[in-house]
């Protein structure tokens, strides 16, 4: 768990406002409690004035707590989201509408630095909690593409692995070609490295290893590790990789060649599609028992997360955790870990060595 305390100690050395557009929902109101009592954050719940006490169960100390649909600021952001869509088509009549709704109002605090950054997703759906952020907060300068990654952690007493990883992109592209997979997996490695303060060793996940089986889609995904590779020649990455082969050190040897630098040991797994990534994180979330943070966004122009509908209060509070974090990173001038920058300090370096994530190689 110790890349989750990193997290959370960089969160209290700079406590952030944390727009939470599900202010109603019990999760979200135990969760930013929590990071009020923690000294992590200041959240501010959106919502009908009572129903957010309500779910705060009537203690609201350290939490502001705003009403989209009554909001005094709400006709200066109407005119701002009028400003930003209309070449889109949308009227003013329509922006007023639109920003009533919690997730657009939350992105557009963001947006406007009325909030350093938003957690969403406990109640809406993934599409519509990353479109508010697509369409008000866009784009980080020098990003192609949005996309997403979870932190992956192995930390109980049966996990013969133990320590961080980061699954990518299990949230939001649903069929990247070559070019967007490269850019989902060198975000991926970028995110990793703000994360964890470690380098990446990034494995290009397919249903071959290294020429096993011949299709098409094998083809897309060895494709992209050639676009990576021209892209940033010092990066580890191998592919096209099975799971096994990424992950198992002797399946590892067993399948790829001896000059292989991954050979079981990869620490970002980058999945051809979003079909792969989904299924494949919740597997290793609820039968494998991994705590899995996200969709954190990457490339986005300030923060903005979101959670999976199935989240638990504990899972709320991480994400408020690593979306202050975000936050710091950006304020203190460096690039967030979705900008792709060409090399990333972590907010959350450890002075000490890998072993720091408890990480134990098995094999
Ligand atoms: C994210 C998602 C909603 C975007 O879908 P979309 O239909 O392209 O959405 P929109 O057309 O409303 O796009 C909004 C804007 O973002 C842009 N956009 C869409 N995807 C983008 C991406 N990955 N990166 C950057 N911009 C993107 C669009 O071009 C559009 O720009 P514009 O409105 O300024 O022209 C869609 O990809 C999706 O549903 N993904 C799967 C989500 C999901 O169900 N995940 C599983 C559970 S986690
Ligand atoms: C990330 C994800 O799968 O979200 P949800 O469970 O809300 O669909």
């Amino acid at each position: 768990m110790l890349a989750l305390d990193r997290i959370i100690d960089a969160a209290r050395a700079a406590p952030r406002s944390i727009v939470l557009p599900e202010g109603s929902d019990p999760r979200i109101a135990a969760g930013a409690r929590r990071a009020v009592d923690e000294g992590i954050a200041r959240p501010i719940l959106l919502g009908a004035h009572e129903e957010v006490l309500a779910a705060l169960g009537g203690d609201a100390r350290g939490i502001a707590i705003e009403d989209p649909a009554t909001a005094p600021r709400g006709e200066a952001y109407a005119e701002a989201l009028h400003l930003l869509r209309h070449a889109k088509g949308m009227d003013l009549p329509a922006a007023r509408r639109r920003i009533r709704e919690p997730l657009a109002y939350a992105a557009m605090m963001v947006r406007q630095g009325d909030a350093d950054g938003t957690v969403g997703g406990a109640v809406a759906t993934t599409a519509e909690t990353v479109r508010a952020a697509l369409q008000i907060i866009g784009l980080a300068p020098g990003a192609k593409i949005v996309s997403s990654f979870f932190l992956m952690i192995l930390c109980e007493e049966y996990h013969a692995q133990k320590g961080a990883y980061v699954f990518s992109d299990c949230g939001l592209v649903i069929d990247p070609d070559a070019a967007e997979l490269a850019d989902i997996a060198r975000a991926a490695a970028h995110s990793y490295t703000a994360m964890t303060g470690e380098a990446p060793r990034v494995a290009m996940l397919s249903f071959s290893t290294n020429g096993s089986a011949r299709h098409q889609r094998v083809d897309k995904v060895v494709e992209a590790v050639r676009l990576v590779r021209q892209a940033e020649p010092d990066l580890v990455i191998e592919g096209e990789l099975q799971f096994d082969a990424a992950f198992v050190a002797t399946v590892g040897a067993a399948k790829t060649a001896p000059g292989s630098q991954i050979r079981g040991d990869a620490n970002v797994f980058v999945f051809p599609n979003l079909d792969a990534a989904n299924i494949g994180y919740k597997i290793a979330q609820r039968m494998g028992g991994a705590k899995a943070i996200g969709p954190v966004l990457q490339g986005l122009a300030k923060p903005a997360n979101d959670l999976s509908r199935g989240c638990s209060q504990d899972d709320v509070f991480h994400m408020i955790a690593l979306t202050c974090a975000q936050a710091s990173r950006a304020d203190a001038g460096r690039a967030l870990p979705s900008a792709m920058p060409a090399r990333v300090d972590s907010l959350w370096q450890s002075p000490r060595p890998s072993t720091d994530l408890g990480v134990t190689r098995a094999g």
